[in-house]
């Protein structure tokens, strides 16, 4: 997907309101063990560009096209709700991990499951499925997230296996859009809704696969997709319901996901906001984490002592400055 900026601020204005930090996690996710963001202090309130390290230019520039979205301007589509239920976000850790790592939530009726690690087998899944409903009782919540990590007949089996727990939707079981569509047809019986998440923010076309009827629900993250009024016109666009999730980003970035739910039209599904449980660290006066299985909507003040103590080493703080600097060369020239 391309950015869409009409006229980014300049450079040099970016630059000079940017911190770079390294905030520790909880618990390995995604295999990093510390997640990076740059925090801009813009005009209209703190913003966070934090693509992944792996993530190439043009692929960033749409996290820089929502970042300077949302730290330059506040969205005009009316706020529909004050609080945001969240989903606990539960990685694909051992039996004997899920209690602390649940504890950090509170109380959250849902929960997110990571599935379909690499090196790890489906019983491993059963076993935290299992672990999980245990603990959640009956009246809990329980959806899966595979990242697209099982093939068409892997998928369809690992849900047959795993259906006897109740799920709520599997997000992202397989990697393309014909595949889910496959997947959707065959497991139709069992009655578990698919979730596309990469498929929309991956995707050089957000909109294919609610075209190709290949999900029941969308996963929306407000940053790749390049800014709250641009996720929710996808929404828009797409018609079906949508989850709003993180992309493991700090408080800020959060935010910006909760101002993102807080205008969507329907809201049926807790989001997968919560993630702030996972850090060790924050750089917000008040973190935005969930209390009583919500959070709040509102723009997050940064604590500067906090700004300091996660400053990011100094070749970091140069790798990301100097990326930020060639996704803002991309921002603005290639008209949608
Ligand atoms: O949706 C959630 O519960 C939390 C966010 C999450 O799972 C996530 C966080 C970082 C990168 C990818 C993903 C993902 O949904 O695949
Ligand atoms: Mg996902």
């Amino acid at each position: 997907m391309r950015p869409t900026m009409d006229a980014p601020p300049p450079l040099e204005t970016v630059l000079a309101v940017a911190h770079v930090v390294s905030i520790p996690l909880v618990t390995r996710f995604r295999g990093v063990t510390h997640r990076e963001a740059v925090l801009l202090r813009g005009p209209a309130g703190w913003s966070e560009f934090s693509p992944f390290l792996e993530y190439d230019d043009a692929e960033a520039a749409t996290w820089l096209a929502a970042a300077l979205d949302d730290g330059w301007h506040d969205s005009e589509a009316p706020v529909l709700r004050e609080s945001i239920p969240v989903n606990a976000t539960l990685p694909a850790v051992a039996p004997d991990a899920i209690a602390g790592i649940l504890a950090r939530y509170g109380a959250c009726r849902t929960v997110k499951i990571k599935v379909a690690e690499a090196g790890q087998t489906l019983a491993d899944d059963v076993e935290r499925v299992r672990e999980t409903r245990i603990m959640l009782g009956a009246a809990g919540r329980i959806r899966l997230d595979a990242n697209g990590g099982w093939n068409l007949d892997e998928a369809e089996h690992a849900l047959r296996a795993l259906e006897q727990f109740d799920l709520e939707y599997v997000e992202q079981p397989c990697a393309s859009v014909e595949e889910l569509a496959e997947l959707r047809r065959r497991v139709h019986r069992l009655g578990i809704p698919i979730a596309a998440d990469e498929s929309v923010r991956k995707a050089e076309d957000p909109l294919a696969v609610a075209r190709a009827g290949a999900a029941d629900l969308l996963v929306i993250k407000a940053a790749p997709l390049g800014g709250i009024d641009r996720a929710l016109a996808i929404v828009a666009e797409a018609g079906l319901p949508a989850v709003v999730s993180s992309a493991l980003d700090t408080s800020v970035g959060l935010s910006m996901g909760a101002r993102l739910a807080a205008r969507l039209p329907a809201l049926e599904y807790d989001c997968g906001l919560g993630t702030g449980a996972l850090l060790a660290d924050d750089v917000a006066v008040e973190r935005v984490a969930p209390v009583d299985g919500a959070i709040d909507i509102g723009r997050v003040d940064i604590d500067e002592d906090a700004l300091r103590r996660l400053a990011a080493p100094g070749p970091r703080a140069a790798w990301w400055r100097a990326r930020l600097e060639r996704c803002h060369a991309l921002l603005g020239t290639d008209p949608v």
